[in-house]
C-alpha cells in the first residue's frame, strides 16, 4: 500500500436510461485513469437519477448481480483502480423500496464494501421544491469503514453530510479517506455544499472525497456540482464547477502525512467523549 493515493471525482448528469449513465461514467473513469488515478468515485444515482417514480425501481439490481455492479467490478478490474459507485439500487426485503448501495471494489474486481445510505432525503425548500427520498428508498443501518489498496474509506452519500456524527463514527473506525458521492439540489448545494464537506474534513483531519451530479437531468432537476477533493486541514485540492456537466478531477492525498498532522493538532484526542457515541457504531 503506498502512502500517497490519486483520488479523482467522477462528477455527472445522470438521466434515466442505464446504460447512457453507464457510458458517461465509463468515459470520467477513463479521464481519471489517463490522469493516473488509483481511487476513482462516481456521484450518488450514477446509475440512475429517475425521471418518473418507479423508474428507479425498475433497475434495482440484487445483491452481487446485475449490469451495474458488473460494470462496476469489470471497470475497476480493466483499470487496476479501486472504483466506487457512489450509490446502486439493490434491492432488498422490501418489494416497494430499494436500498442506495455505496458499493466499493478493489483492483481485480472484487467488491470490498457495501455501504447503504443511513439518512433519507424528506424535505421541503422554499417556493414549493420537496423530495421524498424514503419513498423509493429504505435507510441502512451502520457506518462503514473498509481498507482498500488506496488507503482506508469511511462511506457516507450525500445527505449523510449533515449528520457530523456519521463521520464520527467513521474516524473511530479509522478512517483516512471520507467519501461523500452526492446528488446535491441546486438550492441547498448554492447555499451548503462546499462549506459541509470542508467542515467535514477539518473536523475529522480526514481528506474529503465528493463527486457530485451537476448539471440539468431530463427529469427536470438541477443539481449543484461542484465536485470536490478536500485535504485534511480543509483545503480544495480539486473541484469541478458548479453545474457544469460532466467532469473529472483529480488530486493526490498523502495520507502518511495524517499521522503526524493529528499529532500536532490533536483535535480528535480532545473530544469529551473520546471514542464517540456508542449509539452510532452499533455491531454488525
Ligand atoms: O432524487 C433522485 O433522483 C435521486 N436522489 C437524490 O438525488 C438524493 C436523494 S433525493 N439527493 C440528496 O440526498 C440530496 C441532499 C441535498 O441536496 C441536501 O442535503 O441539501
Amino acid at each position: 500500500m503506498t502512502e500517497v493515493t490519486r483520488a479523482a471525482v467522477v462528477q455527472m448528469v445522470s438521466g434515466a436510461e442505464v446504460s447512457g449513465n453507464l457510458e458517461q461514467a465509463g468515459k470520467g473513469i477513463d479521464a481519471a485513469v489517463r490522469q493516473a488515478a488509483d481511487l476513482v468515485v462516481l456521484p450518488e444515482n450514477f446509475a440512475c437519477m429517475g425521471r418518473r417514480e418507479g423508474d428507479i425501481l425498475a433497475v434495482g439490481e440484487a445483491d452481487g448481480t446485475g449490469p451495474i455492479q458488473a460494470f462496476l467490478a469489470d471497470t475497476a478490474r480493466a483499470h487496476g483502480i479501486t472504483l466506487v459507485g457512489g450509490s446502486v439500487p439493490l434491492k432488498g426485503p422490501e418489494p416497494d423500496r430499494v436500498r442506495p448501495a455505496c458499493l466499493v471494489y478493489g483492483p481485480d474486481g472484487t467488491r470490498l464494501a457495501r455501504y447503504d445510505k443511513r439518512h433519507l432525503f424528506d424535505v421541503a425548500l422554499a417556493d414549493g421544491e420537496g423530495y421524498r427520498e424514503s419513498a423509493t428508498f429504505a435507510p441502512g443501518g451502520r457506518p462503514v469503514t473498509v481498507t482498500t489498496p488506496a488507503g482506508r474509506l469511511g462511506l457516507s452519500i450525500c445527505y449523510d453530510l449533515r449528520f457530523p456524527e456519521h463521520y464520527r463514527a467513521l474516524v473511530d473506525q479509522g478512517a483516512e479517506i471520507l467519501l461523500a458521492p452526492s446528488a446535491f439540489t441546486a438550492t441547498t448545494g448554492a447555499a451548503h455544499w462546499s462549506v459541509l464537506v470542508r467542515a467535514r474534513a477539518i473536523e475529522n483531519l480526514c481528506f474529503m472525497v465528493a463527486p457530485g451530479q451537476g448539471g440539468q437531468h431530463a427529469s427536470g432537476r438541477a443539481t449543484h456540482g461542484e465536485s470536490l477533493i478536500v485535504n485534511a486541514w480543509g483545503e480544495v485540492q480539486a473541484r469541478c464547477p458548479v453545474g457544469g456537466g460532466p467532469d473529472v478531477a483529480v488530486a493526490d492525498l498523502n495520507r502518511g502525512a495524517l499521522p503526524a498532522l493529528r499529532a500536532r493538532f490533536p483535535a480528535l484526542s480532545h473530544r469529551l467523549t473520546p471514542g464517540g457515541d456508542s449509539r452510532d457504531t452499533p455491531p454488525g
